[in-house]
Protein backbone atom coordinates (compact mmCIF):
# COMPACT_ATOMS: atom_id res chain seq x y z
CA UNK A 1 0.00 0.00 0.00
CA UNK A 2 0.95 3.35 -0.82
CA UNK A 3 1.75 5.93 2.38
CA UNK A 4 -1.72 7.26 4.09
CA UNK A 5 -2.35 10.36 2.33
CA UNK A 6 -5.75 12.07 4.00
CA UNK A 7 -6.64 14.08 0.89
CA UNK A 8 -6.36 11.41 -1.48
CA UNK A 9 -9.91 10.61 -3.03
CA UNK A 10 -11.17 7.64 -1.17
CA UNK A 11 -13.51 5.45 -3.56
CA UNK A 12 -16.42 5.02 -1.36
CA UNK A 13 -16.89 8.46 0.50
CA UNK A 14 -18.98 9.75 -2.25
CA UNK A 15 -20.90 8.45 -5.20
CA UNK A 16 -18.70 10.68 -7.45
CA UNK A 17 -15.48 8.49 -5.91
CA UNK A 18 -17.87 5.31 -6.59
CA UNK A 19 -18.47 6.12 -10.01
CA UNK A 20 -14.66 6.48 -10.73
CA UNK A 21 -14.39 3.28 -9.25
CA UNK A 22 -16.93 1.71 -11.33
CA UNK A 23 -15.13 3.34 -14.28
CA UNK A 24 -12.32 1.60 -13.56
CA UNK A 25 -13.81 -1.87 -12.94
CA UNK A 26 -15.24 -0.91 -16.44
CA UNK A 27 -11.20 -0.26 -17.92
CA UNK A 28 -10.55 -3.08 -15.70
CA UNK A 29 -12.70 -5.52 -17.72
CA UNK A 30 -12.20 -3.64 -21.25
CA UNK A 31 -8.39 -3.76 -20.60
CA UNK A 32 -9.19 -8.31 -19.98
CA UNK A 33 -11.24 -8.47 -22.95
CA UNK A 34 -8.39 -7.12 -25.15
CA UNK A 35 -5.65 -9.18 -23.37
CA UNK A 36 -8.11 -12.68 -23.66
CA UNK A 37 -8.57 -11.74 -27.31
CA UNK A 38 -5.44 -11.75 -28.36
CA UNK A 39 -4.57 -14.94 -26.30
CA UNK A 40 -7.44 -17.25 -28.18
CA UNK A 41 -6.13 -15.52 -31.51
CA UNK A 42 -2.87 -17.20 -30.27
CA UNK A 43 -4.04 -20.36 -28.98
CA UNK A 44 -5.97 -20.61 -32.55
CA UNK A 45 -2.71 -19.89 -34.58
CA UNK A 46 -1.12 -22.31 -32.68
CA UNK A 47 -4.30 -25.02 -32.93
CA UNK A 48 -3.93 -24.21 -36.91
CA UNK A 49 -0.30 -25.26 -36.02
CA UNK A 50 -1.44 -28.41 -34.26
CA UNK A 51 -3.75 -29.43 -37.03
CA UNK A 52 -1.52 -29.22 -39.88
CA UNK A 53 1.06 -31.63 -38.59
CA UNK A 54 -1.25 -33.87 -36.54
CA UNK A 55 -3.08 -35.88 -39.64
CA UNK A 56 -4.22 -38.01 -37.60
CA UNK A 57 -2.53 -40.72 -40.19
CA UNK A 58 0.89 -42.53 -39.60
CA UNK A 59 -0.61 -44.53 -36.65
CA UNK A 60 1.62 -47.59 -37.14
CA UNK A 61 5.32 -48.18 -37.49
CA UNK A 62 4.61 -49.12 -40.97
CA UNK A 63 2.60 -46.24 -41.99
CA UNK A 64 5.36 -43.98 -40.48
CA UNK A 65 8.32 -46.00 -42.46
CA UNK A 66 6.13 -45.12 -45.35
CA UNK A 67 5.80 -41.54 -44.90
CA UNK A 68 9.25 -41.10 -44.23
CA UNK A 69 10.53 -42.99 -47.88
CA UNK A 70 9.24 -40.46 -49.76
CA UNK A 71 11.47 -38.08 -50.57
CA UNK A 72 9.05 -35.39 -50.70
CA UNK A 73 7.90 -35.91 -46.63
CA UNK A 74 11.15 -36.41 -45.78
CA UNK A 75 12.38 -32.86 -47.03
CA UNK A 76 9.30 -31.37 -45.68
CA UNK A 77 9.82 -33.03 -42.71
CA UNK A 78 13.81 -31.88 -41.98
CA UNK A 79 13.06 -28.02 -43.07
CA UNK A 80 9.79 -27.96 -40.91
CA UNK A 81 12.18 -28.74 -37.99
CA UNK A 82 14.86 -26.67 -39.06
CA UNK A 83 13.49 -23.58 -40.19
CA UNK A 84 10.03 -23.54 -38.51
CA UNK A 85 10.60 -24.70 -35.14
CA UNK A 86 12.87 -22.06 -33.50
CA UNK A 87 10.54 -19.50 -35.40
CA UNK A 88 7.31 -20.99 -33.46
CA UNK A 89 9.39 -21.11 -30.28
CA UNK A 90 9.66 -17.19 -30.63
CA UNK A 91 6.19 -16.96 -31.35
CA UNK A 92 5.34 -18.99 -28.61
CA UNK A 93 7.77 -17.32 -25.89
CA UNK A 94 6.40 -13.83 -27.09
CA UNK A 95 4.38 -12.09 -24.56
CA UNK A 96 0.85 -11.89 -25.16
CA UNK A 97 -0.47 -8.56 -24.78
CA UNK A 98 2.34 -6.26 -23.69
CA UNK A 99 0.17 -3.29 -24.03
CA UNK A 100 -2.63 -4.34 -22.35
CA UNK A 101 -0.28 -5.82 -19.13
CA UNK A 102 1.27 -2.56 -18.94
CA UNK A 103 -2.06 -0.95 -18.64
CA UNK A 104 -3.14 -3.66 -16.88
CA UNK A 105 -0.40 -1.91 -14.39
CA UNK A 106 -1.66 1.23 -14.92
CA UNK A 107 -4.86 0.05 -13.71
CA UNK A 108 -4.16 -1.70 -10.68
CA UNK A 109 -2.03 1.07 -9.16
CA UNK A 110 -5.80 3.59 -8.95
CA UNK A 111 -7.30 0.36 -7.38
CA UNK A 112 -8.63 1.05 -3.44
CA UNK A 113 -5.71 0.80 -0.99
CA UNK A 114 -6.81 -1.07 2.21
CA UNK A 115 -8.16 1.97 4.03
CA UNK A 116 -10.62 2.35 0.86
CA UNK A 117 -11.74 -0.96 1.92
CA UNK A 118 -11.85 -0.21 5.38
CA UNK A 119 -13.65 3.20 4.76
CA UNK A 120 -16.67 0.60 3.18
CA UNK A 121 -16.86 -1.44 5.60
CA UNK A 122 -17.62 0.80 8.07
CA UNK A 123 -19.80 2.93 5.65
CA UNK A 124 -22.06 -0.75 5.37
CA UNK A 125 -21.59 -1.15 8.85
CA UNK A 126 -23.09 2.35 9.71
CA UNK A 127 -26.20 1.39 7.63
CA UNK A 128 -26.54 -1.70 8.84
CA UNK A 129 -26.67 -0.67 12.73
CA UNK A 130 -28.22 2.64 11.91
CA UNK A 131 -31.10 1.01 10.39
CA UNK A 132 -30.95 -2.40 12.15
CA UNK A 133 -30.74 -4.53 9.20
CA UNK A 134 -29.86 -7.88 9.39
CA UNK A 135 -27.14 -10.09 7.80
CA UNK A 136 -29.71 -12.65 6.44
CA UNK A 137 -31.55 -9.88 4.81
CA UNK A 138 -28.54 -7.77 3.23
CA UNK A 139 -27.33 -11.11 2.17
CA UNK A 140 -30.45 -11.70 0.39
CA UNK A 141 -30.76 -7.59 -1.54
CA UNK A 142 -33.27 -7.15 1.46
CA UNK A 143 -33.23 -3.44 2.24
CA UNK A 144 -36.11 -2.46 4.61
CA UNK A 145 -38.96 -3.17 2.76
CA UNK A 146 -37.53 -3.42 -0.30
CA UNK A 147 -36.31 -6.65 -2.24
CA UNK A 148 -33.51 -6.03 -4.73
CA UNK A 149 -32.62 -8.10 -7.46
CA UNK A 150 -28.90 -8.24 -5.76
CA UNK A 151 -27.03 -10.87 -3.75
CA UNK A 152 -24.40 -10.06 -2.10
CA UNK A 153 -21.47 -13.37 -2.83
CA UNK A 154 -20.43 -15.48 -0.30
CA UNK A 155 -16.89 -13.68 -0.63
CA UNK A 156 -18.91 -10.08 0.41
CA UNK A 157 -20.07 -12.26 3.11
CA UNK A 158 -16.88 -13.92 4.60
CA UNK A 159 -15.57 -10.03 4.52
CA UNK A 160 -18.17 -8.75 6.57
CA UNK A 161 -18.01 -11.17 9.22
CA UNK A 162 -13.97 -10.84 9.31
CA UNK A 163 -14.65 -7.13 9.39
CA UNK A 164 -16.64 -7.62 12.89
CA UNK A 165 -14.95 -10.16 14.01
CA UNK A 166 -11.85 -7.61 14.37
CA UNK A 167 -14.10 -5.00 15.67
CA UNK A 168 -15.24 -7.67 18.42
CA UNK A 169 -18.72 -7.89 17.42
CA UNK A 170 -19.37 -11.44 17.63
CA UNK A 171 -23.36 -11.07 17.21
CA UNK A 172 -23.18 -9.66 14.23
CA UNK A 173 -20.03 -11.78 12.67
CA UNK A 174 -21.90 -15.40 13.55
CA UNK A 175 -24.75 -13.93 11.47
CA UNK A 176 -21.97 -13.15 8.47
CA UNK A 177 -20.32 -16.27 8.68
CA UNK A 178 -23.59 -17.83 9.04
CA UNK A 179 -24.56 -16.50 5.75
CA UNK A 180 -21.29 -17.64 3.68
CA UNK A 181 -21.44 -21.11 4.88
CA UNK A 182 -25.31 -21.07 3.95
CA UNK A 183 -24.20 -19.47 0.69
CA UNK A 184 -24.79 -21.35 -2.33
CA UNK A 185 -21.31 -22.54 -3.96
CA UNK A 186 -19.52 -20.54 -6.52
CA UNK A 187 -20.31 -22.18 -10.06
CA UNK A 188 -16.64 -22.57 -10.77
CA UNK A 189 -15.28 -22.83 -7.38
CA UNK A 190 -12.75 -24.89 -7.82
CA UNK A 191 -10.92 -22.62 -10.35
CA UNK A 192 -11.59 -19.39 -8.05
CA UNK A 193 -10.01 -20.80 -5.49
CA UNK A 194 -6.69 -21.37 -6.77
CA UNK A 195 -6.84 -17.65 -7.84
CA UNK A 196 -8.64 -16.20 -5.23
CA UNK A 197 -8.45 -18.35 -2.19
CA UNK A 198 -10.92 -21.09 -0.72
CA UNK A 199 -13.49 -18.40 1.37
CA UNK A 200 -14.86 -21.77 3.20
CA UNK A 201 -10.83 -22.42 4.92
CA UNK A 202 -11.74 -22.45 8.13
CA UNK A 203 -15.14 -20.94 7.82
CA UNK A 204 -17.23 -23.14 10.37
CA UNK A 205 -14.34 -23.32 12.83
CA UNK A 206 -15.12 -19.01 12.95
CA UNK A 207 -18.58 -19.59 12.80
CA UNK A 208 -18.18 -21.42 16.26
CA UNK A 209 -15.86 -19.11 17.44
CA UNK A 210 -18.15 -16.29 17.03
CA UNK A 211 -21.27 -17.66 17.82
CA UNK A 212 -19.33 -19.31 21.40
CA UNK A 213 -18.00 -15.58 22.58
CA UNK A 214 -21.17 -13.51 21.34
CA UNK A 215 -22.98 -16.41 23.72
CA UNK A 216 -20.54 -15.97 26.60
CA UNK A 217 -20.72 -12.54 26.55
CA UNK A 218 -24.35 -12.65 27.07
CA UNK A 219 -24.06 -15.49 29.59
CA UNK A 220 -25.25 -18.32 27.68
CA UNK A 221 -22.20 -20.83 29.05
CA UNK A 222 -23.90 -24.11 27.52
CA UNK A 223 -22.57 -23.48 23.89
CA UNK A 224 -20.30 -25.81 22.38
CA UNK A 225 -18.89 -26.35 18.97
CA UNK A 226 -21.05 -29.62 18.07
CA UNK A 227 -24.49 -27.62 19.27
CA UNK A 228 -23.33 -24.77 17.28
CA UNK A 229 -23.13 -27.03 14.62
CA UNK A 230 -26.77 -27.69 15.20
CA UNK A 231 -27.24 -24.41 14.85
CA UNK A 232 -26.94 -24.49 11.08
CA UNK A 233 -30.36 -26.26 10.59
CA UNK A 234 -32.21 -23.38 13.00
CA UNK A 235 -34.08 -20.95 10.84
CA UNK A 236 -31.83 -17.47 10.24
CA UNK A 237 -35.20 -15.77 11.69
CA UNK A 238 -34.68 -17.87 15.15
CA UNK A 239 -30.99 -17.38 15.46
CA UNK A 240 -31.08 -13.88 15.03
CA UNK A 241 -34.46 -13.26 17.10
CA UNK A 242 -32.67 -14.95 20.43
CA UNK A 243 -29.05 -13.91 20.08
CA UNK A 244 -30.62 -9.94 18.88
CA UNK A 245 -32.11 -10.11 22.69
CA UNK A 246 -28.82 -8.58 23.67
CA UNK A 247 -28.36 -5.94 21.82
CA UNK A 248 -28.39 -2.09 23.80
CA UNK A 249 -31.96 -0.23 23.03
CA UNK A 250 -31.31 2.50 20.36
CA UNK A 251 -29.69 5.20 20.53
CA UNK A 252 -32.06 8.97 19.90
CA UNK A 253 -29.79 9.28 16.64
CA UNK A 254 -30.43 5.47 15.24
CA UNK A 255 -34.63 6.34 16.37
CA UNK A 256 -34.21 9.12 14.23
CA UNK A 257 -32.82 7.69 11.50
CA UNK A 258 -34.93 5.08 11.05
CA UNK A 259 -38.00 7.75 11.32
CA UNK A 260 -39.18 6.24 14.66
CA UNK A 261 -39.63 9.92 16.33
CA UNK A 262 -43.35 10.04 18.22
CA UNK A 263 -45.24 12.37 14.93
CA UNK A 264 -45.30 16.10 15.50
CA UNK A 265 -48.82 17.84 15.42
CA UNK A 266 -49.97 21.60 15.32
CA UNK A 267 -47.54 21.78 12.17
CA UNK A 268 -48.88 23.32 9.03
CA UNK A 269 -48.00 23.40 5.40
CA UNK A 270 -48.43 27.20 3.71
CA UNK A 271 -47.14 29.81 1.18
CA UNK A 272 -45.15 32.38 2.10
CA UNK A 273 -46.02 35.61 0.69
CA UNK A 274 -44.67 37.70 2.91
CA UNK A 275 -40.83 37.64 4.08
CA UNK A 276 -39.73 39.47 0.87
CA UNK A 277 -41.61 41.88 -1.87
CA UNK A 278 -40.66 38.83 -4.14
CA UNK A 279 -42.55 36.03 -2.35
CA UNK A 280 -45.71 37.91 -3.15
CA UNK A 281 -45.12 37.27 -7.08
CA UNK A 282 -43.29 33.86 -6.66
CA UNK A 283 -45.02 32.22 -3.05
CA UNK A 284 -43.10 29.67 -1.75
CA UNK A 285 -44.23 26.35 -0.48
CA UNK A 286 -43.32 26.02 3.11
CA UNK A 287 -43.81 23.45 5.71
CA UNK A 288 -43.23 23.86 9.11
CA UNK A 289 -41.18 21.67 11.05
CA UNK A 290 -40.30 22.82 14.19
CA UNK A 291 -41.89 25.89 16.32
CA UNK A 292 -39.02 26.80 18.52
CA UNK A 293 -36.31 26.35 17.83
CA UNK A 294 -37.40 27.52 14.60
CA UNK A 295 -37.25 24.83 11.41
CA UNK A 296 -39.04 24.69 8.43
CA UNK A 297 -38.79 23.34 4.92
CA UNK A 298 -39.42 24.79 1.28
CA UNK A 299 -40.65 22.86 -1.58
CA UNK A 300 -39.65 23.31 -5.04
CA UNK A 301 -36.69 26.34 -4.52
CA UNK A 302 -33.69 24.46 -6.07
CA UNK A 303 -33.93 23.57 -9.91
CA UNK A 304 -32.51 20.64 -11.94
CA UNK A 305 -30.53 23.18 -13.90
CA UNK A 306 -28.86 24.74 -10.81
CA UNK A 307 -27.96 21.03 -9.56
CA UNK A 308 -26.39 19.94 -12.81
CA UNK A 309 -24.61 23.06 -12.36
CA UNK A 310 -23.31 22.39 -8.64
CA UNK A 311 -22.75 19.08 -9.19
CA UNK A 312 -19.84 20.44 -11.32
CA UNK A 313 -17.82 21.52 -8.26
CA UNK A 314 -17.74 17.98 -7.86
CA UNK A 315 -13.87 18.42 -9.49
CA UNK A 316 -12.79 20.65 -6.11
CA UNK A 317 -14.16 18.02 -3.67
CA UNK A 318 -12.05 16.84 -0.31
CA UNK A 319 -12.58 14.97 1.94
CA UNK A 320 -14.62 15.69 5.31
CA UNK A 321 -13.46 14.77 8.33
CA UNK A 322 -15.89 14.47 11.01
CA UNK A 323 -12.85 15.41 13.69
CA UNK A 324 -9.62 17.49 13.82
CA UNK A 325 -6.56 15.94 12.35
CA UNK A 326 -4.33 14.72 15.53
CA UNK A 327 -0.65 13.82 14.16
CA UNK A 328 -1.20 10.66 12.14
CA UNK A 329 -4.01 9.48 13.42
CA UNK A 330 -6.50 8.34 10.25
CA UNK A 331 -9.72 10.03 10.33
CA UNK A 332 -13.23 9.06 9.60
CA UNK A 333 -14.21 10.03 6.64
CA UNK A 334 -17.76 11.73 6.38
CA UNK A 335 -18.27 12.93 2.89
CA UNK A 336 -16.80 14.66 0.33
CA UNK A 337 -17.25 18.50 -0.47
CA UNK A 338 -16.12 21.31 -2.19
CA UNK A 339 -16.42 25.27 -1.04
CA UNK A 340 -17.79 26.82 -4.01
CA UNK A 341 -16.25 30.25 -4.55
CA UNK A 342 -16.66 30.45 -8.27
CA UNK A 343 -18.94 33.49 -8.79
CA UNK A 344 -21.27 31.92 -11.78
CA UNK A 345 -24.41 33.52 -12.53
CA UNK A 346 -25.96 30.13 -11.00
CA UNK A 347 -24.85 30.91 -7.74
CA UNK A 348 -25.80 34.48 -7.79
CA UNK A 349 -29.18 33.04 -8.81
CA UNK A 350 -29.34 30.81 -5.58
CA UNK A 351 -28.06 33.47 -3.23
CA UNK A 352 -30.50 35.69 -4.05
CA UNK A 353 -33.39 32.92 -3.82
CA UNK A 354 -31.72 32.53 -0.33
CA UNK A 355 -32.10 36.34 0.33
CA UNK A 356 -35.85 35.77 -1.32
CA UNK A 357 -36.65 32.65 1.23
CA UNK A 358 -35.33 34.06 4.63
CA UNK A 359 -35.01 37.90 4.12
CA UNK A 360 -31.41 37.32 5.55
CA UNK A 361 -28.45 39.51 3.63
CA UNK A 362 -25.55 37.61 2.02
CA UNK A 363 -22.33 38.80 0.77
CA UNK A 364 -21.08 37.26 -2.42
CA UNK A 365 -18.04 36.47 -1.43
CA UNK A 366 -19.41 34.13 1.37
CA UNK A 367 -18.61 30.81 0.57
CA UNK A 368 -21.37 28.09 -0.28
CA UNK A 369 -20.69 24.60 0.27
CA UNK A 370 -21.46 21.25 -1.75
CA UNK A 371 -21.18 17.99 -0.26
CA UNK A 372 -21.80 14.38 -2.05
CA UNK A 373 -22.60 10.97 0.31
CA UNK A 374 -21.08 7.83 -0.31
CA UNK A 375 -20.94 4.32 1.00
CA UNK A 376 -22.79 4.93 4.56
CA UNK A 377 -20.78 8.55 5.06
CA UNK A 378 -22.61 10.74 7.48
CA UNK A 379 -22.26 14.15 8.56
CA UNK A 380 -22.37 13.43 11.49
CA UNK A 381 -23.73 15.14 15.01
CA UNK A 382 -22.44 18.75 15.30
CA UNK A 383 -23.30 21.41 15.78
CA UNK A 384 -22.64 24.61 13.18
CA UNK A 385 -21.75 26.82 15.49
CA UNK A 386 -18.16 26.43 17.22
CA UNK A 387 -17.31 28.27 20.20
CA UNK A 388 -14.74 29.98 18.34
CA UNK A 389 -17.19 30.93 14.97
CA UNK A 390 -20.60 32.20 17.56
CA UNK A 391 -18.30 34.71 19.58
CA UNK A 392 -18.98 38.08 17.93
CA UNK A 393 -15.37 38.46 17.20
CA UNK A 394 -15.80 36.55 14.53
CA UNK A 395 -15.95 39.13 11.37
CA UNK A 396 -19.19 37.50 10.20
CA UNK A 397 -20.60 36.82 13.43
CA UNK A 398 -21.60 33.29 14.52
CA UNK A 399 -24.10 30.96 12.30
CA UNK A 400 -27.52 32.51 13.01
CA UNK A 401 -29.15 30.28 10.50
CA UNK A 402 -28.39 27.30 7.62
CA UNK A 403 -30.05 26.60 5.05
CA UNK A 404 -29.60 22.83 2.93
CA UNK A 405 -30.78 22.64 0.08
CA UNK A 406 -31.61 18.84 -1.15
CA UNK A 407 -29.90 18.49 -4.34
CA UNK A 408 -29.96 14.47 -5.22
CA UNK A 409 -32.65 11.34 -5.35
CA UNK A 410 -32.66 9.63 -2.13
CA UNK A 411 -34.78 6.16 -2.16
CA UNK A 412 -34.15 5.28 1.38
CA UNK A 413 -32.06 6.62 4.26
CA UNK A 414 -30.20 9.95 4.47
CA UNK A 415 -32.38 12.09 6.40
CA UNK A 416 -32.00 14.80 8.30
CA UNK A 417 -32.42 14.22 12.32
CA UNK A 418 -32.12 16.90 15.01
CA UNK A 419 -31.91 13.93 17.89
CA UNK A 420 -32.40 16.63 20.79
CA UNK A 421 -35.79 17.76 20.02
CA UNK A 422 -36.59 14.29 17.93
CA UNK A 423 -36.82 15.86 14.38
CA UNK A 424 -36.26 13.91 11.30
CA UNK A 425 -36.47 15.61 7.99
CA UNK A 426 -36.87 13.01 4.99
CA UNK A 427 -34.67 15.12 2.07
CA UNK A 428 -36.38 15.85 -1.14
CA UNK A 429 -34.54 16.93 -4.36
CA UNK A 430 -35.40 20.60 -4.49
CA UNK A 431 -36.07 21.22 -0.93
CA UNK A 432 -34.39 23.24 1.16
CA UNK A 433 -34.68 23.45 4.75
CA UNK A 434 -33.88 26.13 7.36
CA UNK A 435 -33.48 26.44 11.08
CA UNK A 436 -31.78 28.76 13.44
CA UNK A 437 -28.38 27.87 15.22
CA UNK A 438 -28.65 30.63 17.42
CA UNK A 439 -30.86 33.06 19.61
CA UNK A 440 -31.16 36.26 18.60
CA UNK A 441 -29.02 37.57 21.60
CA UNK A 442 -25.91 35.72 19.34
CA UNK A 443 -26.12 32.70 21.94
CA UNK A 444 -25.75 29.15 20.84
CA UNK A 445 -29.11 26.94 21.05
CA UNK A 446 -27.88 23.41 22.06
CA UNK A 447 -31.26 21.92 20.71
CA UNK A 448 -30.25 22.47 17.84
CA UNK A 449 -27.71 19.37 17.44
CA UNK A 450 -28.11 17.73 14.35
CA UNK A 451 -26.68 15.19 11.75
CA UNK A 452 -27.12 13.05 8.53
CA UNK A 453 -28.14 10.30 8.76
CA UNK A 454 -26.00 6.73 6.08
CA UNK A 455 -28.02 7.02 3.19
CA UNK A 456 -29.32 3.38 2.23
CA UNK A 457 -29.89 4.16 -1.69
CA UNK A 458 -29.59 6.94 -3.29
CA UNK A 459 -27.46 10.25 -4.49
CA UNK A 460 -27.10 12.27 -1.90
CA UNK A 461 -26.31 15.59 -2.57
CA UNK A 462 -26.62 18.98 -0.76
CA UNK A 463 -25.59 22.23 -0.66
CA UNK A 464 -25.68 24.59 2.96
CA UNK A 465 -25.11 27.98 3.13
CA UNK A 466 -24.25 29.03 6.74
CA UNK A 467 -25.98 32.58 7.43
CA UNK A 468 -23.78 34.54 9.63
CA UNK A 469 -24.83 36.98 12.44
CA UNK A 470 -22.81 40.43 11.53
CA UNK A 471 -24.63 41.12 7.94
CA UNK A 472 -28.54 40.46 9.82
CA UNK A 473 -28.06 42.98 12.23
CA UNK A 474 -30.13 45.54 11.01
CA UNK A 475 -32.92 42.63 9.73
CA UNK A 476 -35.50 40.84 11.51
CA UNK A 477 -35.28 37.38 10.75
CA UNK A 478 -38.32 34.97 9.34
CA UNK A 479 -39.52 35.02 12.96
CA UNK A 480 -39.10 36.97 16.11
CA UNK A 481 -36.97 34.89 18.30
CA UNK A 482 -36.28 34.35 22.06
CA UNK A 483 -33.20 35.23 23.64
CA UNK A 484 -31.13 32.44 25.12
CA UNK A 485 -32.85 31.01 28.52
CA UNK A 486 -29.84 30.15 29.66
CA UNK A 487 -30.11 26.59 31.55
O1 LIG B 1 -26.69 17.05 5.20
C1 LIG B 1 -27.23 17.10 6.30
O2 LIG B 1 -28.26 16.48 6.58
C2 LIG B 1 -26.61 17.93 7.38
C3 LIG B 1 -25.64 18.90 6.82
C4 LIG B 1 -25.12 19.83 7.86
O3 LIG B 1 -25.29 19.62 9.01
C5 LIG B 1 -24.37 21.02 7.49
O4 LIG B 1 -24.09 21.20 6.31
O5 LIG B 1 -24.03 21.80 8.40
FE1 LIG C 1 -24.59 21.27 10.21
Amino acid sequence: DRPYDEHRERYSSSTVGLLKLLELELQFIENLKNYTDLLSAKANTLQDLIDSVDRGTEKTLAEREKYVSNPLNAFGLMRRTHQDWPKWHHYINTTVGRVELQALDDILGKAPDSQDMKEALIGMNRIERTYALEAKDLAKGRLLDKQYDIQLSIRDCLSLGQHKFQEGDFFRASMWYRMAIKHQPEPNAEELNTILGDPLKDLKLNYAKATIIHGLSTGNLSLSIQNVAELLNQTDDDISREMAAFEPSPTPYEIGCRGLFPKRTKLVCRYNFTTTPFLRLAPLKMEEVNHDPYIVLYHEVLYDREIEELKKQSKNMINGFSEPQQENKIREIIARHAWWWEQTTTRARIYQRITDITGFQLFVQEELNVANYGLGTIFGPHYDYTPENYDIGWFMGGPLGTILFYAGDLQQGGATIFPSINITVSPRKGSALLWFNLYDDGEPDPRTLHSSCPVIEGDRWTLTKWVHLVPQMFILPCQPRKVSQRV
